[in-house]
């Protein structure tokens, strides 16, 4: 299918005919994807002019950005919602599922800020598909000059849709091609200790999630906030592709996620104030987010709605600390595995199993009617 046709015909229904002749304008000058072409890749700045963000994207990327930092500080009432896909493995079923967050989005506005999750990285505990950008035709390839404009190209898309992205920023490198489209980064359990890490956290535009590790440590997401809300100095590539020494400022709105660990969730009461307690001994804003999702739902997409109705009970309790939920959702429920020889089923996650689109417009529909009014 025709990705730019796509989201023509999507008929963006809060947008108005400015924006949309905007949006039109932008994707005359969009050329198809290119091929796979071996182990060369463009540099960070070929791509974003190839998928540029426009004027109309920088206004909505610096609102969304400021309406999450607001959120992060406590200076909004509203709840943040990270929801989407655990990963992006087929880019017409996600701006399938986008198209379905547009159109609910503006319902809820008022009381949430829907970010959509645009994971087009992976991190594996140990081996296994890492990702759109790793190997985006799903066979073990590895095009990764093809993975990263295709990711590039969907995360504009879905920008066009009028939805702020959230992302996992796994390799410091591929984050220079997609940062500029990204409103929340979540660094994951498996690297929220990393040093490297930290010091691209520091240095990104959007806020910033450190999620617990993956044994349920909460210390390192603690101490990964203080290194990266400090500057500073680090090797890497720039985004013409030359080796560069980069100098950071630090990044003020860096929070916790909670997403249990080791089977057992950490969402609970007790857990919310203990983890309130250590990040008010350190000087840190207690302000967290609850990841219904991993460890804190056992791993069971099912449980996913358990741990939102234990939050909604928390928030309606008069907690100010929780300021954020993650919900892995996709067009249909669970996941499946991939066989070389057996075709994928259409809207279904290959990385952790999602709740489907039913359930996710009714959970948020619900939350809405939960949340106090700003
Ligand atoms: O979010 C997805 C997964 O939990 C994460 O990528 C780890 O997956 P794995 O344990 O199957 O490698
Ligand atoms: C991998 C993820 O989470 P975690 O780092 O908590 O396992 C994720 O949210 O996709």
């Amino acid at each position: 299918m025709n990705q730019a046709a796509t989201v023509k015909e999507s008929g963006v229904k809060s947008m108005g005919i400015k924006a949309r002749a905007v949006i039109d304008e932008t994707l005359k000058h969009m050329e198809p994807p290119i091929q796979p072409m071996g182990d060369i890749l463009p540099s960070a700045n070929q791509l974003r002019h190839r998928y540029p963000v426009n004027a109309y994207l920088a206004t909505q990327l610096e609102n969304a950005r400021t309406a999450i930092n607001n959120i992060v500080h406590g200076d909004d009432p509203r709840l943040l919602v990270v929801v989407g896909p655990c990963s992006v493995h087929d880019t017409d079923g996600v701006l399938e599922y986008g198209r379905r967050l547009a159109e609910l989005k503006p319902q809820l506005d008022d009381r949430m800020q829907i970010v959509m999750r645009a994971y087009v990285e992976k991190p594996r505990t140990t081996v296994g598909w890492k990702g759109l950008v790793y190997d985006p035709l799903l066979d073990g390839s590895h095009h990764m000059a093809y993975g990263l404009d295709k990711a590039r190209r969907l995360m504009v898309e879905l920008a066009h849709l009028g939805l702020p992205l959230a992302t996992e920023a796994l390799s410091p490198i591929v984050s220079d091609y997609l940062q500029d489209l990204v409103s929340w980064t979540a660094i994951g359990a498996r690297t929220t200790e990393s040093q490297l890490h930290r010091e691209m956290a520091s240095g990104l535009t959007s806020a910033v999630g450190f999620k617990n590790g993956t044994d349920g440590g909460v210390e390192v997401a603690i101490q990964a906030m203080q290194s990266s809300r400090s500057p500073h100095c680090y090797p890497t590539l720039s985004t013409c592709g030359r080796p560069q020494m980069r100098k950071t400022l630090g990044n003020p709105h860096v929070h916790l996620v909670l997403r249990g660990g080791r089977g057992n969730p950490n969402y609970d009461e007790g857990s919310v104030r203990e983890y309130s307690e250590a990040l008010e001994k350190h000087g840190l804003p207690v302000r967290l987010m609850v990841d219904c999702s991993h460890d804190n739902s056992r791993k069971d997409f099912r449980n996913q709605s358990k741990v939102l109705n234990e939050v909604v009970r928390q928030l309606k309790t008069g907690s100010s600390t929780i300021m954020g939920v993650m919900l892995e959702s996709y067009l249909q429920e669970g996941n499946q595995k991939v066989h070389p020889d057996r075709p994928l089923q259409y809207g279904v996650s290959i990385t952790d199993g999602c709740i489907g689109w039913g359930e996710t417009e009714r959970l948020l529909s619900d939350l809405y009617e939960q949340l106090p009014a700003k």
